[in-house]
């Protein structure tokens, strides 16, 4: 029996470097899709070519249409426009739209038993369009978002405290934009409170910091937006899928009434499994936390009444 396929769409930044890290793995098959001819298959050949280097031999395919991507495991879906400074997530919503419908209607007629992991922005609305074209059920419909999010203010606190990033947990929840809810009280440093640990001037500093942390990137580029912690955060999730790790990690997926929360993609903390999203996990919130968290919902949910507008 083959390695378990793993299909990426968009081969750009984001795109290319998750094959890549996939392949590293050296444990799955990875399909690389593109509609630029060559591009897929350029990538591909070159990942390929890395592994007697990097010591792994992944199968990766590059190309254009969507045959070899049939019976993939999960499909990660990073095919569209990223912003340029200036700009925020929520204006590449009609483009981006358009194209993760046809995207996910090709997969899905292919691969029925897919689990598909939503990288594109502006990204709870990309979830919600994927929901409403694949008739999946909502547990193998996943938005990557808060594990980057989380990954940025984890960097940040163990910048500020001088210690190793992997020591620091925290735990980002809400939409992935300007409203997104860092949980300082959910934060800790080899288990203590991170509020031990600084004081609330630099918590909130990095709680600042974080929130505009995709921002402070496609300024520095000009051309484009983050990939090498996106990319790494989209295959820890896929990791924690195929190896049916249950490990609770903030993810965005429907909510209904979890949270107070209904009919609404949001990030959550979420058990991910083989299954997909197997349990929205209740964190126990603050009024104020959990009024951010409200606050964030009906943020996602105007955007998703206006691609819902714009696709009907
Ligand atoms: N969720 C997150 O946290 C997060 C993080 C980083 C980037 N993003 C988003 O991911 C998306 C991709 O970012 P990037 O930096 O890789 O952009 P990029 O421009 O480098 O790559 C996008 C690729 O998508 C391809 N594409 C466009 N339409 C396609 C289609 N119909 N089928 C297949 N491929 C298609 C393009 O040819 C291009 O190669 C953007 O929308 C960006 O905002 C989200
Ligand atoms: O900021 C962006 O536009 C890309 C992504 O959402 C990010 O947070 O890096």
């Amino acid at each position: 029996m083959g390695r378990p396929k793993i299909t990426v769409v968009g081969a750009g930044n984001v795109g290319g470097t998750t094959a890549q890290r996939l392949a590293e793995k050296d444990r799955y098959d990875v399909v690389l899709v593109d509609i630029v001819e060559g591009v897929p298959q350029g990538k591909a050949l070159d990942i390929v070519q890395a592994g007697p280097v990097c010591g792994y031999s992944s199968r990766v395919v590059g190309t254009n249409g969507y045959e070899e991507t049939a019976g993939s495991a999960v499909a990660v879906i990073t095919s569209g426009i990223p912003r340029k400074p200036g700009m925020s997530r929520d204006e590449l919503l009609a483009t981006n739209a358009k194209i993760v419908k046809s995207v996910v209607t090709e997969l899905v007629s292919r691969s029925p038993d897919v689990i598909l992991i939503l990288v594109t922005n502006p990204l709870d609305a990309m979830v919600h369009v994927a929901r409403r074209v694949s008739g999946l059920p909502k547990s193998r419909i996943l938005g990557m978002a808060g594990v980057l999010d989380s990954a940025r203010m984890r960097a940040f606190i163990a910048a500020a405290l001088d210690v190793p990033g992997p020591d620091v947990q925290a735990m980002v929840l809400g939409g992935h934009g300007d409203t997104m809810v860092p949980l300082p009280r959910y934060t800790t440093v080899k288990g203590r409170p991170v509020s031990e640990l600084m004081s609330k001037d630099t918590l909130d500093g990095i709680v600042k910091r974080t929130r505009d942390g995709g921002a402070e990137i496609v300024g520095l580029l000009k051309t484009g937006s983050a990939f090498y912690a996106p990319s790494a955060a989209a295959v820890d999730m896929v990791e924690a899928i195929m190896r049916d790790e249950k490990r609770v990690l903030p993810c965005a997926v429907l909510c209904e009434g979890e949270y107070g929360l209904k009919d609404v993609v949001v990030g959550v903390p979420v058990k991910i499994g083989r299954s997909g999203a197997e349990q929205i996990v209740e964190y126990e919130l603050t009024a104020e936390e959990r009024a951010a968290l409200d606050v964030s919902a009906n943020a996602v949910r105007e955007l998703c009444a206006a691609v819902d507008r714009l696709t009907a």
